[in-house]
């Protein structure tokens, strides 16, 4: 059901300085501009690293859901992973099936697509977003 790894969440207090840190390891070329995202209380930077993204997250404001994470995490972390599914809908019934809680219905991420989250105590104590993706991560 699940596809490729879309991105590895990183929870940081600074996107400027977590991006001068990723340019030095990927090259400056890999480190996107950073955006806004107030409906999901983030600001996003995407590194690009090979088969994957690194998706820098730093909270706009203390209701982020990130700023919880920074509290517990003050230098930051590895806050997500992000798999590719075909469709998000069946997902969510089939992971529900399974007894793993959609954390709130699906919303726009930050690639414009359709995302959700699922609770971290039904994942091993990760935290997994899925994200619809047209070729279903395959
Ligand atoms: C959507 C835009 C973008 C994209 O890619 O498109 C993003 O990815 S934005 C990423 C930021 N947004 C989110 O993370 C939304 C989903 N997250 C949440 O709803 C909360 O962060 C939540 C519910 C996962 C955690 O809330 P909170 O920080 O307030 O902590 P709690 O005490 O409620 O935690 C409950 C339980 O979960 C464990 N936990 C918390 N965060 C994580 C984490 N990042 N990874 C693993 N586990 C996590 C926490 O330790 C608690 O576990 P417990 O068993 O009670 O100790
Ligand atoms: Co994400």
């Amino acid at each position: 059901m699940f596809g490729r790894l879309n991105h590895v969440g990183v929870a940081t207090p600074s996107i400027a300085r977590a991006g001068e840190h990723y340019a030095a390891l990927f090259g400056t070329e890999a480190v996107g501009t950073p955006f806004d995202l107030p409906e999901q209380g983030v600001k996003v930077c995407f590194v690009d690293a090979g088969n994957t993204q690194v998706e820098l997250i730093e909270p706009l404001d203390d209701a982020s859901p990130v700023a919880g994470f920074l509290q517990r995490n003050p230098a930051g972390g590895q806050h997500h992973l992000c798999f590719e599914v075909a469709d998000l809908d069946a997902a969510i019934a089939d992971l529900a099936s399974r007894g793993v809680r959609a954390l709130g219905p699906p919303r726009i991420g930050a690639h414009g697509t359709r995302i959700v989250f699922l609770h971290p105590r039904d994942m091993g104590g990760v935290l997994i977003e899925l994200m619809e993706a047209p070729d279903g991560g395959h």
